[in-house]
């Protein structure tokens, strides 16, 4: 029998961030996320969550270590090759939902396929928005939308052009319980149903709750990994690590 293993979506190996002001952000952090997993970050304020997501994203350049995306070691990358990357491999999902105001839902959700100059895939494009709900609100501006809805919008947005990740920055950070409900399930349904690799940075336990695997941070290290985390056992964890 052979055993197939899948190369990771992300893998860091040994990834350090200094600022120049003496600030250590992340200390020699390892970790590899799978194809098709859903990854949570957690810790307190200041602990490394988005500083690691950015040097994983290719956002952010490490002090020290490798970070390969897909495979591919981004360290030697020329800026131009590493956006083009970032544009080809990557889809972000951030708290203000960064709507393009003066474009349709339609518009915006196509918008990193035209900045990449690809032609969309209209069956898929279609899909993505039935899938996020948004079929009758497909020619709305944003203003005309719920905050819930702007972000079903830029999750279909970071899901548009089949990325290796999708990083999500406080996805629900500005939503009620309801919206933000809604916006989890539809990240745990692209995992569940497309095979999408996520990783999320969040505060809130219930939120990680939803992932396969809780990273918990703290002084720039990862302290603490939770599989199929509660949000019970997020919340202890977090009380260990000085959060609450
Ligand atoms: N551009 C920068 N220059 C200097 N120090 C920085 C910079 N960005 C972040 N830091 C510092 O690095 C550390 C980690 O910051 P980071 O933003 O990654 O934390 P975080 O866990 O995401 O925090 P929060 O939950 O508040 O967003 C903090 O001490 C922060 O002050």
């Amino acid at each position: 029998m052979s055993v197939v293993t899948l190369a990771p979506a992300i893998r860091l190996t040994g990834v350090a961030k200094e600022y120049g002001n003496g600030v250590v952000a992340l200390q020699q952090v390892s970790l590899d996320v799978a194809p098709g997993e859903f990854v949570a970050i957690m810790g307190p304020s200041g602990s490394g969550k988005s500083t690691l997501m950015h040097c994983a994203a290719g956002l952010d350049t490490p002090s020290r270590g490798e970070v390969l995306i897909g495979g591919t070691a981004i360290g030697g990358l020329s800026e131009t090759r590493r956006t083009e990357l970032r544009r080809e491999r990557i889809g972000f999902v951030f708290q203000s939902y960064n709507l393009v105001s003066s474009l349709t839902v339609r518009d915006n959700i196509t918008l990193p396929l035209r900045m990449a100059r690809r032609t969309p895939d209209e069956a898929w494009v279609a899909e993505l928005i039935e899938r996020v709900g948004l079929s009758d609100r497909a020619g709305h501006r944003p203003a005309e939308l719920s905050g819930g809805q702007q972000q079903r919008a830029a999750i279909a947005r970071a899901l548009v052009a089949r990325p290796a990740v999708v990083f999500a920055d406080e996805p629900t950070g500005a939503l009620d319980l309801r919206a933000a409900r809604e916006v989890l399930a539809l990240l745990r349904t692209t995992v569940d149903d497309l095979g999408q690799t996520v990783v999320m940075v969040t505060h809130d336990p219930a939120a990680a709750a939803r992932a396969d695997r809780a990273l918990v941070m703290a002084d720039g290290r990862i302290v603490e990994t939770l599989s199929v985390p509660s949000a019970a056992d997020l919340a202890a964890s977090l009380i260990r690590v000085g959060e609450v």
